[in-house]
């Protein structure tokens, strides 16, 4: 079932969001309107923009927010002229009043994650989401943690609450090819037309764009993806490549692959602190399993306790931590330099 005649997949630009942890949330509000004006331009039909942990993200645990978040959707909303705006909550760092306010704003898609095996907190914001008439997302996090049967069952909750496309999140970036295709076509063969099904990928493991074009030959309608990889850990799908590859294997995106390589070099690289690096602390990630997003606060909480993030990162994995936990990363941290004493 494609999208339309003119697109055989759907791209969500996640750079306003997911990048925001790179960023540690320092979004400007001309950062938010020079970025959305390029992806709408090269075609980028829709781009995610709020605190890269969510709405209501912006706090102490997760880091404060240079711009209010809701500042930022109503600008990237004012600005694009074709693309639609979509915003990520988490349930319990966000409340549902905060969905209302976004689409207020303007933004029309409401994207909600969850832990892969806690789908059933999303039950009361898809209801609400659809009520309202916003098109709706879910996202199982962490979705290596388990199995396509397990995983199925967990999106099967999910569109049953009302959400239109399940997405498998690869937090981590530790799935490897065939291990998305069988999570992808478990949630297919599952749904069955009830939703669609995305992926949402990391390059913790170099191997996001691969990943992404085995979600799709497994039946994946919508793809996430960074321009110039911007988001958290190594970065997410880079949307330039993707696009590219695609246009080379004939799945229509409808982005424009030249404009979209000039966006990222000349728009979103001058927006980023650094480039997203496949450093040693995100291989860590993708190896042990570890939220990508835990990555700024463990560089921060190691050079706070003068031990190896990479190290930390480690036993993040075996402790198989969630998102929420950052703050056992200092009790990480601390346990290292017991031993190292
Ligand atoms: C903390 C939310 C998280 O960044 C969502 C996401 O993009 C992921 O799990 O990869
Ligand atoms: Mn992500």
């Amino acid at each position: 079932m494609p999208f339309s005649d003119q697109l055989d997949i759907r791209i969500t630009d996640t750079s306003l969001r997911d990048g925001s942890h790179h960023k540690r949330h320092q979004f400007t509000a001309e950062d938010v309107e020079n970025i959305v004006a390029a992806l709408d331009g090269a075609g980028v039909p829709v781009i995610e923009v709020t605190h890269g942990d969510g709405l209501g993200g912006s706090s102490f645990n997760y880091g404060f927010s240079k711009t209010p978040e809701q500042e930022l959707i109503s600008i990237a909303a004012k600005t694009a002229k074709n693309a639609k705006i979509a915003f990520l909550m988490l349930p319990g760092v966000g409340v549902k009043e905060d969905i209302i306010i976004a689409q207020d704003n303007g933004a029309s898609i409401c994207r909600i994650a969850t832990h892969c095996t806690e789908a059933d907190v999303s039950i009361q914001h898809f209801g609400l989401a659809r009520e309202r008439g916003l098109e709706t997302v879910g996202f199982l996090m962490m979705s290596h943690t388990q199995s396509p049967e397990n995983l199925a069952k967990q999106a099967r909750i999910m569109a049953d609450a009302g959400c239109q496309c399940v997405y498998v999140v690869d937090s981590a970036g530790a799935l490897v090819l065939e291990q998305v295709a069988d999570r992808v076509a478990a949630i297919v063969d599952e749904l069955h037309g009830d939703a669609q099904v995305g992926f949402h990928g990391h390059e913790n493991l170099d191997l996001a764009v691969a990943n992404s074009v085995y979600a799709v030959r497994a039946g994946a309608l919508q793809i996430d993806g960074s321009t110039r990889r911007f988001g958290a850990g190594a970065g997410n799908t880079p949307v330039e490549a993707f696009v590219g590859v695609c246009d080379k294997l004939g799945i229509k995106t409808g982005i424009d692959f030249f404009k979209i390589a000039d966006a990222a070099e000349d728009v979103v690289r001058p927006v980023m602190p650094h480039e997203c690096l496949l450093d040693r602390q995100a291989l860590m990630m993708g190896y042990a399993g570890v939220y990508s997003s835990f990555l700024k606060h463990a560089e921060l909480q190691a050079e706070r306790y003068g031990v190896s993030a990479a190290e930390m990162l480690v036993r993040a994995g075996a402790r198989k931590l969630v998102g929420g936990q950052e703050d056992q990363l200092i009790d990480i941290a601390l346990e290292l330099q017991r031993e190292n004493a």
